[in-house]
């Protein structure tokens, strides 16, 4: 009983070991051998005969475990068939053959039988060799060694009973075996029951694994679409990485692009910030000079202010001095003997060394003397630019906005022309006062603005031509030009030819244009005459550029037709015409200047054409020049007094006839009245000498202020441009 018992337990604990649910597929496949039991079980129950049958297990072993049959667990499986399923099924189909089969029926050799059955069992299940001791030990163990001993009994109770035959002894054995083999027989079925509900249990396991097993696979086939799925996504991602690698690469070139970018801008950056740096300096600069051009800007204008109060106080101061050597100033010039005159020899008429001061001595007929004082007189030996440098002021005048005329009167072949026009190399007043003018507009550049015409005409018998009128010829008759009153004290030519000129070379060759086609004829008293006025007007449009005051003066400069006396030209006819009408405009123009110089009432402009034209530049505060040109040959002597009269007569001043031999009383009052004469001339000179050291401080002060005004504006200049380049 405890042997069986001890099976059944054994059984049952391999049996629950051996969970289908929770084994390996070899362990699943242990289900073919649980279903043979089974079947074992149920046919054991309906006739307690198990017949073996090596192919029912196999076909049961080859059956799969699941009705769907998937299971995976192929016939080979049964080799791995746990070792105590298959003894338990061993054991239940041999032992009640033995038993059933029992002594009464079965012979010894059936016993054999049995027992090769069982080998045979053996050899099915365990596959080991036939008859081999040790696979029938190792199959029935323990257990063997008392069914051996039973099959023993069983065999020596059958020879017993061959043997003694009637003997009823073995009879009790066999029934106690029997009983025991009965209560054997229950515990094998009360194990064959722990093994159908072991069994049944299993069923469920397996049916329950079988249902896990399909979830498995259901869940497997899930797992599979969503690997597939995943595998799909993968690819998908894959790629995704792929471009996203791209991306990458890409991304790391810009990166890498965007870090040299960086490092140049950040290069940049710092040569910004020191840019920075240094605008923030240069706005500090230019502030600074913005303040400091504000501060030079006020400078400026007070300098401004000043310098037009300045050159107002020197014009003035200029103007007074000119007024204090006279309004109206007379030159005399004497010509050298010249060839002709030498060789026919003629004496000097004219004593210039004993003369001084401006005085000029004549010796007369009879050995008279006349002394005559001008404002300055020029010996034959003393050149052009001498002549000028006392000429020069008339320029300045000019240019501040008076009217000036300069004009040389004499007698035929005295040096009128030469001292007004002269030649190359020897260029005269009208060519040196333009050069002047040009000089001094180009002086006050910036601060004064001129605009210069320059027009000649002439007047001959009392008709006024134009000689810059194309196509005019010397002595052709133009086109006759009358003198009109614009408004109060402006007269003009209509229809007079006003070239404009900016320099030099311009003006003179426009005053060449009209000095030659002058009309130029010839005399008894000399050579080449002119016979005619030449006159050239030079009209000056000024503009103060500080205060914007605008000025227009005239400049005549005029060399007149020869004052000889008609009655020594001997000229008659068309001659003589011309003498009296030259003498008439230069007596209308004595008359006028007497007037002036003695500042009467009426001055007689109207007599004559030259007087007329010349009205704006003789009237009012107008300076004029006059050069008294004279010969110094005594044969002319006649000619020269009535020059020289005429000149005296003009600069209002005159000494009187110098006597040599007078009486005391008569030389004592002469003496007196050159002596105040002298007084008086000694302090005209000392007041023009303060004067012209007053106006030579103020030029230079003017001087130096035009220089600070200049540099101021270059500071400012270059300070704007140094802001814009840097901007
Ligand atoms: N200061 C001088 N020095 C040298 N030569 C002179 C001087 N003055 C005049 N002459 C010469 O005397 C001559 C006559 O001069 P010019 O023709 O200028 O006289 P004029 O008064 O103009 O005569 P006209 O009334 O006929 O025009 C010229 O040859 C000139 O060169």
């Amino acid at each position: 009983m405890e042997e069986g018992s001890g099976r059944g337990d054994r059984g049952k604990v391999q049996g629950s070991g051996g969970r289908i649910g929770d084994a390996s597929p070899g362990e699943v496949a242990a289900g073919p051998a649980s279903a043979s039991v089974r079947k074992a079980v149920k046919m054991s129950e309906t006739c307690d005969f198990i017949p073996y049958d090596d192919n029912d297990d196999d076909e049961d072993s080859e059956q799969p475990l699941d009705s769907g049959g998937s299971s995976d667990a192929p016939c080979e499986g049964m080799h791995d068939t746990p070792d105590y399923i298959r003894r338990g099924a061993a054991r239940l189909r041999i032992a009640p053959l033995e038993l059933f089969s029992g002594p009464s029926s079965q012979e010894p050799s059936s016993l054999a039988k049995g027992g090769a059955a069982l080998e045979t069992s053996n050899n099915g299940v365990a596959a080991p060799k036939a008859g081999h001791p040790e696979g029938i030990s190792s199959i029935i163990g323990a257990d063997g060694a008392q069914e051996a001993t039973i099959g023993c009994q069983s065999v020596h109770g059958t020879r017993h009973i061959e043997e003694d035959k009637g003997k009823c002894n073995c009879c009790g054995q066999l029934k106690q075996q029997y009983s025991l083999l009965l209560r054997e027989k229950e515990e094998c079925r009360r194990v064959l029951e722990d093994l159908m509900r072991e069994n049944e249990l299993k069923s469920r396991e397996c049916h329950e694994a079988q249902a896990s097993l399909h979830e498995l696979k259901m869940e497997l086939m899930r797992k599979s679409m969503h690997v597939g799925s995943l595998a799909f996504a993968v690819e998908g991602q894959v790629k995704e990485k792929g471009r996203w690698c791209q991306l990458l690469k890409d991304l790391s070139e810009k990166f890498k692009a965007l870090k040299s970018g960086h490092l140049i801008l950040l290069q940049e950056s710092l040569e910004c910030k020191r840019f920075v740096a240094d605008a923030t300096h240069m706005t500090r600069t230019i502030q600074q000079h913005v303040n400091q051009y504000a501060s030079l800007e006020r400078e400026f204008k007070d300098l401004k202010e000043k310098f037009s109060e300045e050159t107002k106080e020197r014009k003035d101061l200029y103007n007074k001095l000119i007024e204090l050597k006279g309004n109206i100033r007379v030159f005399c010039r004497c010509r050298p003997l010249n060839g002709e005159e030498i060789e026919e020899g003629a004496s000097m008429a004219v004593d210039f060394e004993s003369a001084k001061g401006g005085e000029l001595i004549v010796r007369g007929h009879v050995s008279s003397k006349k002394v005559f004082r001008f404002d300055s007189v020029f010996s034959p030996e003393e050149d052009q630019e001498k002549v000028f440098e006392k000429t020069a002021p008339f320029a300045t005048s000019v240019l501040d906005g008076y009217n000036v005329c300069i004009f040389a009167y004499g007698q035929t072949g005295t040096g009128k022309t030469f001292t007004m026009e002269g030649f190359e190399g020897a260029r005269g007043v009208n060519y040196r006062t333009l050069e002047e003018l040009f000089r001094i507009i180009n002086e006050r550049q910036g601060l004064f603005q001129y605009e210069i015409t320059v027009s000649v005409l002439e007047v001959y018998n009392e008709q006024i031509h134009d000689l810059l009128l194309t196509g005019t010829q010397p002595g052709a008759t133009t086109k006759r030009l009358e003198v009109r009153q614009a408004a109060e004290g402006v007269h003009h030519v209509p229809g007079l030819v006003e070239a404009r000129v900016t320099n030099m070379d311009e003006a003179w060759e426009v005053l060449q244009t009209g000095s030659k086609a002058r009309v130029v004829g010839s005399t008894n008293a000399n050579e080449r005459s002119s016979r005619s006025h030449c006159m050239h007007c030079v009209m000056v449009r000024g503009e103060n550029l500080m205060n914007g005051e605008q000025t227009k003066s005239k400049l005549w400069l005029i060399d007149l037709a020869g004052s000889e006396r008609v009655a020594k030209t001997d000229a008659q006819g068309e001659r003589l015409k011309e003498a009296q009408n030259i003498n008439l405009s230069l007596s209308a123009l004595g008359d006028v200047i007497s007037a002036l110089a003695t500042k009467s009432q009426h001055i007689p402009f109207r007599n004559s054409k030259l007087t007329r034209l010349l009205q704006d530049s003789l009237s009012g505060d107008s300076k004029t020049l006059m050069f008294v040109q004279i010969s110094p040959n005594e044969n002319d002597v006649g000619e020269t007094l009535c020059s020289l009269n005429f000149a005296s007569r003009v600069r209002g001043v005159e000494l009187g006839q110098a006597r040599k031999q007078v009486d005391v009383g008569e030389l004592s009052r002469y003496k007196l009245m050159a002596g105040r004469a002298k007084q008086d001339s000694k302090n005209k000179d000392v007041q023009i000498k303060s004067m012209e050291e007053a106006i030579q401080s103020l030029e230079a002060k003017n001087k130096a202020k035009d220089l600070l005004t200049m540099n101021l504006q270059e500071k400012v200049l270059q300070t704007c441009l140094t802001s814009f380049s840097f901007l």
